[in-house]
């Protein structure tokens, strides 16, 4: 009869193994992101780390089964760290990460052949798997103002499994110089109990997050114009409601700006319909560099678009369609070695003067960009609100 530590090590040599496959599928199939091939390496080098503990009786030497177990297990945690800063942008030297890795292996060496202290040797590797774990539970939940719900559990069973690394750590350094069988067997039992529990739940979250990150991704493709990169109507409404929310707890002075560019279907024929669309590329542009990155831009269809800005008065809120209008008017469209001049229409609707759905915003925008195309366009007009 086997050890049931045995059963568990068989267990966790085969969730590594399917856990380095899942990765390595979703490197493959979400556009070869480097993160999820890190990931992958990271669960093949645990899965080394398994395998080593089970064919331990099969080393002629035990320092070597141990050195060789301590290598990749810190080889894992790094490639895991790397991964998670690769994925969140976040500037973390990998020669940062090996250093300590070399630096972990150059003690356990020490402390395993030329100074031989089995507290030591058992637990330094350990610590530096803690830290780096901990950089990551740090890592997920920095990188991002509100972090989404997969990301803060993948932080809390990173700092978890951190958790149950530093108590194992701990016991093993308690026996100081020489074996004391009753402490490794502690050890053993909160290796084998607590640590397979935390490794699963930390990999089940991994996988949870990369899921959310691609939900995500294909909610803001569903919600943005793929043409000009502006929200498209649906992500407008949508954003727009807080937008005003946001707008009115802040004492904000609100507007709604609806615009058209004048004779647009007269470029199309012109220019053709490439020139028309490098005309709306262009446009977008150039509006986006001339509100604010808070302000929220849509395009409602054909070259119809939609912003919503707070500004600290009305004054200067009305003043920005004026803007607009007067550099659209002023700077000519590349197409080519063809200049395109282009001017637009501008409706704008105050949103403080008293409670206006999003909906209700936007008709009476639209009435105004009505009166600024039937008054002879390239105007601003504004709507006094009179719901
Ligand atoms: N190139 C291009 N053209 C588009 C796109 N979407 C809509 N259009 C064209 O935009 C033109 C809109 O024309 P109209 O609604 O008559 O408006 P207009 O010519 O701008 O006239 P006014 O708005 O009255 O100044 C139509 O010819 C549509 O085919 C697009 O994505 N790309």
């Amino acid at each position: 009869m086997e050890s049931p530590f045995t059963y568990i090590l068989i267990t966790l040599f085969f969730s590594s193994i399917l856990l380095s496959i899942i990765f390595f599928m979703t490197w493959q199939t979400m556009g070869k992101q480097k993160y999820a091939l890190m990931f992958s390496l990271s669960f093949l080098a645990s899965t080394v780390l398994w395998a080593n503990s089970l064919f331990k009786t099969l080393f002629l030497s035990h320092s070597l089964y141990w050195m060789i177990g301590c290598s990749v297990s810190m080889l894992s945690v790094i490639l895991g760290t790397w991964g998670h800063c690769l994925r969140t942008n976040t500037k973390l030297h990998p020669a940062l990460l090996l250093g300590l890795g070399i630096i972990g292996m150059a003690l356990t060496y020490f402390f395993t052949f030329i100074s031989p202290h089995i507290g030591l040797q058992m637990s330094l590797y350990l610590y530096i798997d803690v830290v780096l774990l901990l950089i990551t539970s740090v890592v997920i939940i920095k990188h991002r103002k509100k972090s989404r719900p997969a990301e803060v559990g993948a932080s809390i069973m990173h700092f978890v499994f951190a958790g149950c690394l530093f108590i194992a750590a701990s016991i093993a350094l308690s026996q100081g110089k020489t074996v004391d069988t009753e402490i490794v067997k502690l050890y053993g039992i909160v290796n084998f109990t607590a640590l397979p529990a935390a490794y699963v739940g930390m990999s089940v979250f991994v996988i949870y997050m990369l899921a959310s990150d691609l939900a995500e991704e294909m909610k803001q493709l569903a919600m943005t114009d793929l043409l000009t990169n502006c929200l498209n109507r649906r992500g407008f409404y949508i954003h727009a409601k807080q937008h005003m929310l946001d707008l009115k707890k802040l004492g904000q002075h609100g507007c709604l700006i609806y615009w058209d560019i004048d004779k647009f279907k007269a470029i199309n024929d012109q220019y053709g319909h490439a020139g028309g669309d490098e005309v709306l590329i262009s446009i977008s542009h150039l509006i986006k560099q001339h509100v604010k990155k808070d302000d929220l831009i849509g395009r409602m269809g054909g070259e119809e678009f939609v912003i919503l800005i707070g500004r600290s008065s009305y004054e200067e809120a009305q003043n920005v369609a004026e803007r607009l209008r007067t550099v659209i008017n002023d700077t000519p469209i590349q197409f080519g070695e063809q200049h395109i001049n282009v001017t637009a229409s501008f409706g704008v609707v105050e949103l403080d003067a008293q409670d206006i759905t999003v909906e209700q915003a936007i008709d009476l925008a639209d009435n105004a960009l009505y009166k600024a195309k039937s008054g002879g366009r390239n105007k601003v007009v504004f709507n006094l609100n009179s719901k």
